[in-house]
């Protein structure tokens, strides 16, 4: 599948796999005994989390999966025109002392990532937060950073769309509008 021409591909399929396994080789570097969790964000945080967690575990290291939803700890939800749609989290285990990395598709302005914040402090309260992105997009309005990066992006407003195979059939992220 090849995309539009007025899109340009940041990552095809090898780079998102060669970001990943770096990613997943500074999650393990960093480990300090405590038991670990990789907690997605839906949607898309959430598949590659599951291959962070497959990655990690190659590695020699165990690591529990979950994902979370954001939507109803969103700063904007009584302003959004549509309701948001909800979808499942899946977190089916206290968080308490677990080192957890929180992991999204993209970074933008840090909003979700601090809604995601609110979100997981329901679980439990774990020992460390980080998190891992695959692309930092720039453009940050809180003071959130990413502990792993897959890709830093230098096209400052550009808008990035991810696609992965387990829910788009392919793997690539594109930019368009530069
Ligand atoms: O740092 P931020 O400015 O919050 O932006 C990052 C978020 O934006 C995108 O999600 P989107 O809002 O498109 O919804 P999605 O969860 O349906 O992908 C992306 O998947 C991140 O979750
Ligand atoms: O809480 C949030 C999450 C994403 N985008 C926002 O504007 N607010």
């Amino acid at each position: 599948m090849t995309p539009p021409p007025s899109q340009e591909i940041v990552l095809d399929e090898q780079e998102i796999s060669r970001a990943l396994e770096r990613m997943a080789h500074g999650i393990v570097a960093r480990c300090a005994g405590e038991p670990l969790a990789i907690v997605g964000l839906l949607s898309q945080g959430d598949i590659i989390a599951r291959r962070l967690v497959d990655k990690v575990k190659e590695l020699g290291v165990d690591a529990q999966y979950g994902a979370i939803d954001i939507s109803l700890y969103r700063d904007d939800i009584f302003k959004l025109e549509a309701r948001p749609s909800l979808r499942s989290s899946n977190l089916p285990f206290s968080t308490d002392d677990m080192r957890v990395v929180l992991v999204d598709d993209v970074l933008y302005t840090g909003r979700t990532v601090r809604a995601a914040l609110n979100a997981l402090f329901d679980y439990g309260r774990p020992a460390r937060i980080e998190l891992a992105c695959l692309i930092d997009r720039g453009g940050r309005e809180v003071p959130i950073q990413p502990d792993y990066t897959g890709h830093v992006l230098d096209h400052a407003g550009a808008k990035v769309v991810v696609s992965m195979k387990e829910a788009d059939g392919v793997d690539r992220v594109v930019i368009s509008g530069k």
